[in-house]
C-alpha cells in the first residue's frame, strides 16, 4: 500500500498518454520496498506505458570520495539487475543528476516519478527539475518509515518530543509495499555507463581518491544478506551486545540505509516478526533516532554548521571557549591517529581502515575532539570533516545530528566543567566500566589489525 501521504507533486498537471513513464532513481537506490518505483510501476499500468529508469552520477558530490562511490556504484550495478528483472531498463548518465533526469524527460516522458532526500541539495534538485520540466513531477517518499512532515511540521527539540508522535503513526505505516508487475515493456532505452564492473569505472572517475573503499560491499543484495544475519544471529541480544564496540552487536546497516540500498520498511518489518524488548530497541535506533534526523535536515537551515546547534549549547561552550587546554592536535595529526590517547586512537583507526566506527566509540571520540580543539566552532568543523571523509555512512543526516549531539543538539544540560560549559562530558572512565576497552585498543592497534579490503 502507498499512504497518499507520502506522495507530493512537485510539478502538478495531466500526465501524457504517450511516451514512457521516467523513474528518476536519486535516494532509492533498490527494487525491494521503494515506493517511488511501485508508485511509477502503477502510473505506467494505468496509463499503458512503459517505465525507465534513469539515475545521474555526478563526481561533484560534495565532500564525496572513492571509498563512498564505491558503495554508490555497487548499488547501481545490483539496481540495474533488479531492475531488469521487473522490465525496467535502468540509464547511468555522468553528469548533474537533475540536468541527467530533464534530459531524459526530453525523449518523450508522460511523467516523471523520483524519491525524496532530506539535505539542502537533495531538495534543490528537485526543486531545479520542477522548474523547467514541462510534464508533470512526482515525488514518492520511501527513505523515512513516516513521511517527515506527517510526524511534525517543526523541529523538535529530543526523542522524546518525537518519540510519541512516531508512536501514534507507526502502525498505520509500517505495512508491507506490494509489488505489481509492469504491462508494457521498453523498446529501447540505452543504458549509458557500463556499471558491470564498479571498481573499473571507479577508477577512470574524476574525484578524491585518498580514502579507499571501506570494508563492506554495497548494494541491494548485500544490504539483504546484512539484514538477513542481524535478525537471525544478532536481534537476540542487541539491547546489550550493541553497546560492546570488542563485540559484532549492532546491525551495521547504516551505510546500506544512507544509499537507499535497503528500506527502513524492510528492515522494520523483519525485526517486528521476532518481538521482544530487543525488537523494540532496535526500533527505536531505526525509526526514532533515525527520523529525528530526517526532522533535523528538514525544520534546519543550519543543520550542517555550527549555528544551527541549540542556542543554549553555543552559548555554555562560548563561554568557556578561553579553558586551558591540556593538549590541542591539529586535523592532520588527528586524521592520522597521533594523539596521546589509545582508546581514541584505535577509534579512529577502526573508521579510516573499515569505514565504520562502533556507535560507543563515535560518542566518546567526538567528545575528545572538543577537549582538544582551541574553539568548539573549530571542534565543530573538524568532527564533521573526519567523520564525512571517513564514515562509510558519513555525509547523511544522521552524520550532522550524530556531530551536533556532540555538542548539545538534542540534549539537555549536564553538570558544569572546563571546556564543555553545562555540554555532557565523557571520559575514559566510562568506556572501561561499560565494557573491556583494552582489548578494544588492542584490536585496533597500530600494528596488526585488519587492512581495508581490497577491489
Ligand atoms: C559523533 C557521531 C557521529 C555519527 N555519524 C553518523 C553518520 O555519519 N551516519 C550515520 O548513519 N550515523 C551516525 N551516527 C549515529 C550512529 O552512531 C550510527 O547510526 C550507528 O553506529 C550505525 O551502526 P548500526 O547500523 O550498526 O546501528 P544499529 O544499532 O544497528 O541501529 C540500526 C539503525 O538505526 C539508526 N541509528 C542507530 N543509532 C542512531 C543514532 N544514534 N542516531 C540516529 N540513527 C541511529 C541507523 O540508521 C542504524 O543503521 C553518529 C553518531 C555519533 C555520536
Amino acid at each position: 500500500m502507498i499512504h497518499d501521504a507520502r506522495v507530493q507533486p512537485l510539478r502538478p498537471g495531466t500526465p501524457r498518454r504517450q511516451g514512457f513513464v521516467l523513474l528518476w532513481v536519486q535516494a532509492s537506490v533498490r527494487t525491494r520496498d521503494n515506493h517511488a518505483l511501485e508508485y511509477a510501476v502503477r502510473e505506467a499500468n494505468r496509463l499503458n506505458l512503459p517505465l525507465v529508469a534513469t539515475f545521474g552520477l555526478t563526481p561533484g558530490y560534495p565532500e564525496a570520495n572513492a571509498r563512498h562511490y564505491a558503495y554508490l556504484l555497487e548499488g547501481l550495478r545490483d539496481l540495474r539487475i533488479n531492475l531488469a528483472a521487473r522490465d525496467v531498463p535502468l540509464r547511468v548518465t555522468l553528469g548533474s543528476p537533475p540536468q541527467v533526469a530533464l534530459n531524459a524527460a526530453g525523449e518523450g516522458a508522460a511523467l516523471v516519478v523520483t524519491d525524496v532526500g532530506y539535505t539542502r541539495l537533495q531538495r534543490e534538485w528537485r526543486e531545479w527539475l520542477a522548474a523547467r520540466l514541462d510534464v508533470p513531477l512526482v515525488q514518492v517518499e520511501s527513505e523515512a518509515v513516516i513521511p517527515v512532515g506527517v510526524v511534525s511540521g517543526k523541529q523538535e527539540y529530543a526523542a522524546r518530543t518525537i518519540r510519541p508522535k512516531i508512536h501514534r503513526l507507526w502502525h498505520d505505516y509500517l505495512v508491507p509495499l506490494e509489488a505489481h508487475d509492469l504491462k508494457k515493456r521498453s523498446r529501447d532505452w540505452d543504458g549509458g555507463e557500463d556499471i558491470t564492473d564498479p571498481t573499473r569505472l571507479l577508477k577512470t572517475l574524476p574525484i578524491d581518491h585518498s580514502v579507499p573503499p571501506g570494508e563492506e560491499e554495497g548494494g541491494e543484495t548485500a544490504a539483504h544478506d546484512l539484514l538477513e544475519d542481524f535478525i537471525t544471529r544478532k536481534l537476540d541480544g542487541y539491547d546489550t551486545r550493541r553497546n560492546d564496540p570488542t563485540v559484532d552487536g549492532s546491525s551495521r546497516l547504516s551505510a546500506h540505509l544512507h544509499y537507499g540500498h535497503l528500506s527502513p520498511l524492510t528492515a522494520a518489518l523483519a525485526a517486528r516478526e521476532h518481538p521482544g524488548p530487543d525488537t523494540d530497541a532496535f526500533l527505536e535506533e531505526l525509526i526514532v533516532r533515525r527520523e529525528l534526523s530526517f526532522n533535523y535536515t528538514t525544520y534546519n537551515p543550519h543543520y550542517d554548521r555550527y549555528a544551527g546547534l541549540p542556542a543554549w549549547a553555543r552559548a555554555t561552550l562560548e563561554e568557556h571557549a578561553g579553558d586551558r587546554r591540556e593538549h590541542t592536535y591539529t586535523r592532520a595529526e588527528l586524521d592520522a591517529a597521533q594523539t596521546h590517547d589509545p582508546y581514541w586512537n584505535a577509534a579512529q583507526r577502526q573508521m579510516t581502515r573499515t569505514g565504520r566506527m562502533h556507535n560507543y566509540m563515535r560518542m566518546y571520540w567526538g567528545k575528545k575532539i572538543i577537549e582538544w580543539t582551541p574553539t568548539p566552532q573549530q571542534a565543530f568543523e573538524t568532527l564533521l570533516w573526519l567523520n564525512n571523509r571517513h564514515e562509510q555512512d558519513g555525509r547523511d543526516p544522521n552524520s550532522w545530528v550524530g556531530v551536533g549531539w556532540v555538542f548539545g543538539l538534542h540534549d539537555r544540560p549536564w553538570t558544569r566543567r572546563p571546556i564543555f560549559g553545562t555540554v555532557r562530558y565523557m571520559n575514559a572512565g566510562g568506556l572501561k566500566r561499560k565494557f573491556d576497552i583494552e582489548k578494544y585498543a588492542r584490536q585496533w592497534a597500530e600494528e596488526g589489525s585488519p587492512e581495508p579490503r581490497t577491489r
